[in-house]
């Protein structure tokens, strides 16, 4: 790929709750039916906790242990189809803890980032059954400075603001963000990429689980804050082109990070 341009494909993909086994098989026909599209992606991006669904009940005993199978699914797909992949996220057990952990993996299948999810989402019971990161997600993807954070995560500017901050061009965001908050999605999605002129790369899933429904509405979102591709709400892999020069151009027409007054607030 050129340095600034890069082909991202997002799987918007379903889950099921409580199977692992159906999910990592799922995981690897997906993999296989995005790397086979016309335009051959540069990035591939999952969703937040695709491995188990929120079977909070049954986490220790489903949850990947030091998340082994999943970084040797995708660090092996990485590496024969030299593409970056951001995992998306899995329950991991590390211990007798468990925690809500993306991988990031570069283009020989190494390891370049882990983060646990920090903000855990009291309205889905997931502070009682998981354990909070502490440490924020910076990575390095073929050069370009990028940030991780997860779902409810993005209701705190101030971390998308550290990440960017620290150098961040661009922002993942795997996510199980459920109906009726489509509002409150596109919004906070849209506001992190104006405020901190990034782009905005956000995978949720979609499919039911209990009463639960989850849209999808997978999107990528330009630092200008346009939408540059939205899924719709069935299982689908969305693709989309990113061109990262318009950051410093974006960042040179509102010089937003020259203008900061930290020391006021
Ligand atoms: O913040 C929200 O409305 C959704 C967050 C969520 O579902 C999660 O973090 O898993």
């Amino acid at each position: 790929m050129s340095e600034q341009k890069w082909n991202v494909s997002l799987i918007q993909m379903d889950v099921t709750i409580g199977q692992p086994e159906k999910n990592y098989i799922r995981v690897e026909q997906l993999l296989h039916e995005a790397i086979q599209a016309a335009t051959k992606p540069d990035l591939i991006i999952l969703p937040e906790m695709w491995n188990t669904g929120y079977a909070l009940e049954q986490i220790h005993a489903l949850a990947d242990e030091q998340g082994e199978r999943t970084k040797s699914l995708l660090s092996a797909f990485s590496q024969t189809n030299q593409v970056n992949i951001i995992g998306g996220s899995i329950a991991e057990r590390r211990g007798d803890q468990i925690y809500n952990t993306m991988y990031a993996f570069d283009r020989t299948g190494t390891v370049v980032a882990e983060y646990s999810k920090i903000h855990l989402f009291r309205l889905m019971d997931e502070e009682k059954y998981l354990t909070e990161g502490d440490r924020i997600g910076s990575l390095n993807i073929d050069g370009t400075q990028a940030g991780m954070m997860i779902c409810y995560d993005i209701r705190f500017p101030e971390l998308a603001r550290k990440l960017a901050l620290s150098g961040a061009k661009i922002l993942f965001v795997p996510a199980e963000w459920p109906h009726p908050r489509l509002h409150h999605w596109r919004t906070l999605l849209t506001a992190r990429a104006i405020e901190n002129q990034m782009y905005v790369v956000a995978c949720n899933r979609v499919g039911t689980s209990g009463t639960t429904a989850f849209f999808g509405h997978s999107m990528v979102i330009d630092p200008w804050g346009e939408i540059v591709s939205e899924g719709a709400e069935d299982e689908a892999i969305l693709t989309a082109s990113i061109d990262l020069a318009l950051v410093s151009e974006v960042r040179g027409r509102i010089p937003v990070f020259e203008d900061r007054r930290p020391e006021h607030y």
